[in-house]
């Protein structure tokens, strides 16, 4: 196993998430390394997607802290606080883009947003990075022009807009296909090894754990607390965690059953 003796670009210490006295998960403490691939796993309800929000800043932990670069992100003033928010892009769920405007236009709104460029300059910008996601030639396209996993691909495109230092994606594969579900996953490979982003990733699909997470946080239910954390392949084969391995070792009987298809 490589070690990186680096400052971790995220850490997070002993995190509790609860709405009011309901507590989703207590005890969090992990850290993302730069250039990692990390995805936050587990059943659903789990509170993956409450985790990614308290990692963004749109929920307060109940205690605990997050650190970025190892600055307290949690403990920052309103206005130290955003300028940590420059530094992430993120696509939700949801991930959907302005119905009423183009691929390119939705990519130039958060850079006209932030930034003082001129037209010309922002719209140059925005196919760049429709570029970088392999969507040349559909800068004019609507959404409803283009395909679920082209969509997703432009939900990226438009979470990259600002040049972030960390990529937050939850459920990127949601309702692809799986071949453009596959796609996707090679997309983001590339995207860290081009860009030298960190990635954080909320996922139940096994297929894209292995395929592009090299750090991994399972969160269980029944504890109410993480199992592990580390490379999934690892924790799979080796985690002492039953429920950790058993959760892992559904996606060799899934990948086994694609294989015979
Ligand atoms: N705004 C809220 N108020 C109260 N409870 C909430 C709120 N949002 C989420 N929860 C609860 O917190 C828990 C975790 O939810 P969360 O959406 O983070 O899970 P998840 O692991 O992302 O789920 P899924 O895989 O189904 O998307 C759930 O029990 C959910 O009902």
């Amino acid at each position: 196993m490589e070690h990186h003796e680096t400052k971790p670009k995220i850490a997070v210490r002993d995190l509790t998430m609860a709405f009011g006295s309901f507590v989703v998960m207590k005890d969090l403490n992990f850290d993302v390394r730069e250039k990692d691939i990390f995805v936050i796993m587990g059943g659903s309800g789990c509170g993956k997607s409450t985790l990614l929000r308290h990692m963004i800043g749109l929920k307060e932990p109940a205690k605990g802290s997050i650190s970025y670069d190892g600055e307290n992100f949690t403990s920052s003033a309103a206005e130290e606080r955003l300028k940590f928010i420059r530094r992430f892009g993120v696509m939700y769920q949801s991930g959907a883009l302005w119905s009423s405007m183009t691929l390119a236009e939705n990519i130039s709104m958060p850079i006209e947003e932030h930034t003082d460029l001129k037209r010309a300059e922002i719209k140059d910008l925005a196919y760049y990075k429709l570029a970088l996601v392999g969507l040349s030639g559909y800068e004019d396209y609507y959404p409803a022009q283009v395909s679920g996993g082209m969509s997703k691909r432009a939900g990226i495109a438009r979470a990259m807009a600002l040049d972030p230092e960390v990529m937050f994606l939850d459920e990127p594969g949601a309702g692809l296909d799986p071949l453009s579900s596959q796609r996707l996953d090679e997309l983001i490979l590339r995207l860290r090894d081009s860009l030298g982003s960190t990635f954080v990733i909320v996922t139940h699909e096994l297929a894209s754990i292995f395929a592009i997470a090299n750090n991994s946080i399972f969160l269980d239910t029944n504890t109410r607390t993480q199992g592990a954390t580390g490379d999934p392949k690892e924790l799979r084969d080796h985690s002492d965690n039953d429920t950790v391995r058993l959760f892992l070792k559904r996606g060799e009987t899934i990948e086994q059953d694609e294989s015979h298809e």
